[in-house]
């Protein structure tokens, strides 16, 4: 051993990495993987990396905290490798269908890791808000414990009351977004925090990302596109929110939806998280436990319940039943837990056509 060098042991078949930079992957595609690197501004470039032989079978998805060795300078042709993946704060979780007893149910896919919250895009009308779509996103963002945020578009051509009417019990925070509406609402909850955007095709979602991101260049109206120019993608990818002149980021007026505070973010915008091919969230992942905490005004209910109900229509003491019977929760919500607690086990539902598996793009 030369004298002056470091003394650590170093085997030669698996280095230790502790030359290791951090990178937080942006976007994936096709076994290439874009990070940033943490103190990256906007203008620096991006890093693509592949992921190293060591990691075995762990995917490595969008949100992901990596550490990166190699050609980290993002130079054009270089090439880096992800060696380790940070534990996950939290892991937006679907399946492609509802039903964990067929091969689609239990296909499961991680959607992003690290999210702090679930933008859960839908349309006041053109298309109608799908209350449906909404309570399946609600359960996968209290299951992977996140922190849900409605975001009504096209607030200039319907109110809101009958969404917000369906959702009192629940005190979600919301946003409403017309064409003029000024943003500085949505940005104040987005600031700080990395966000995932759902919704369905058509929702306004992308002309929704457009303006918080102007060079994203998300197409509008058409399938959506990484980049300009380039071959369509299903896969998420995340963008990072423009810095806001001094002030209008953190807005004195809190979120018309409730008492959320924004979070102190020192200058922070954050990131939003667009995901194109996420279309439904088949929550076979979800076990009919975890499933009840999607309705956290139903949850009260059911210390009532004798022991083992399954709180299913033909379960005669639910005490479900009682509990909407006197007003205490909207009957609709019972009825939607209760169309996902069918779908589960198999029963197919003809109200939920988002459930069709198909072409994600296909834009129906
Ligand atoms: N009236 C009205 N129309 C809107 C609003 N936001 C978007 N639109 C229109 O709604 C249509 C769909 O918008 P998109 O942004 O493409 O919707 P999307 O959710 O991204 O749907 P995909 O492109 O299929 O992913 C477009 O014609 C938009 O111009 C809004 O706030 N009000
Ligand atoms: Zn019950």
């Amino acid at each position: 051993m030369r004298p002056g060098k470091s003394s650590r042991p170093r085997t030669r078949t698996r280095p230790r990495h502790e030359d290791a930079v951090d990178g937080f992957v942006i976007a994936v595609d096709r076994g290439r993987y874009t990070c940033v690197l943490p103190d990256a501004g906007p203008a620096d470039p991006t890093v693509t990396a592949m992921r190293a032989r060591e990691l075995g079978r762990k995917s490595v998805v969008v949100g992901d905290r990596v550490s990166l060795v190699g050609d980290t300078s993002g130079a054009p042709g270089a090439l880096a490798r992800i060696v380790r993946i940070a534990e996950r704060r939290s892991v937006l979780r679907r399946t492609a269908e509802d039903d964990a007893t067929t091969a689609e149910g239990r296909l499961e896919r991680v959607v992003v890791a690290n999210a702090d919250q679930l933008v859960i895009v839908s349309a006041l009308a053109d298309p109608p808000p799908r209350t449906g779509f909404i309570d399946r996103c609600l359960v996968a963002a209290y299951d992977a414990d996140i922190e849900p945020l409605l975001c009504l578009t096209k607030a200039d051509l319907a109110g809101p009351e009958a969404v917000l009417g369906y959702y009192t019990e629940l005190e979600l925070p919301y946003v409403l977004i017309r064409p003029d509406s000024d943003l500085a609402a949505l940005r104040a909850l987005l600031a700080g925090r990395v966000s995932v955007l759902v919704g369905h095709s058509g929702v306004g979602k992308s002309t929704l990302v457009n303006r918080l991101v102007p060079e994203a260049d998300r197409a509008v109206g058409t399938v959506s596109a990484i980049g300009r120019g380039r071959h369509t993608s299903t896969s998420a990818v995340a963008l990072r929110l423009p810095p806001q002149p001094h002030g209008s980021s953190s807005p004195a007026r809190p979120a018309p939806g409730g008492d959320l505070e924004p979070p102190e973010t020192a200058g922070d915008p954050g990131w939003i998280i667009d995901t194109p091919g996420v279309r439904s969230f088949g929550l076979a992942h979800v076990s009919a436990e975890s499933l009840l905490h999607g309705f956290p005004d139903l949850v009260e209910a059911t210390v009532d319940c004798p022991a083992n109900c399954q709180h299913t229509a033909e379960e005669a003491d639910c005490a479900l039943d009682a509990w909407v019977a006197a007003g205490k929760a909207d009957p609709r919500r019972l009825a939607s837990y209760r169309r996902l607690l069918a779908s589960r086990s198999g029963e197919s539902d003809p109200r939920e056509p988002e459930r069709n598996p198909g072409d994600p793009l296909a834009g129906s």
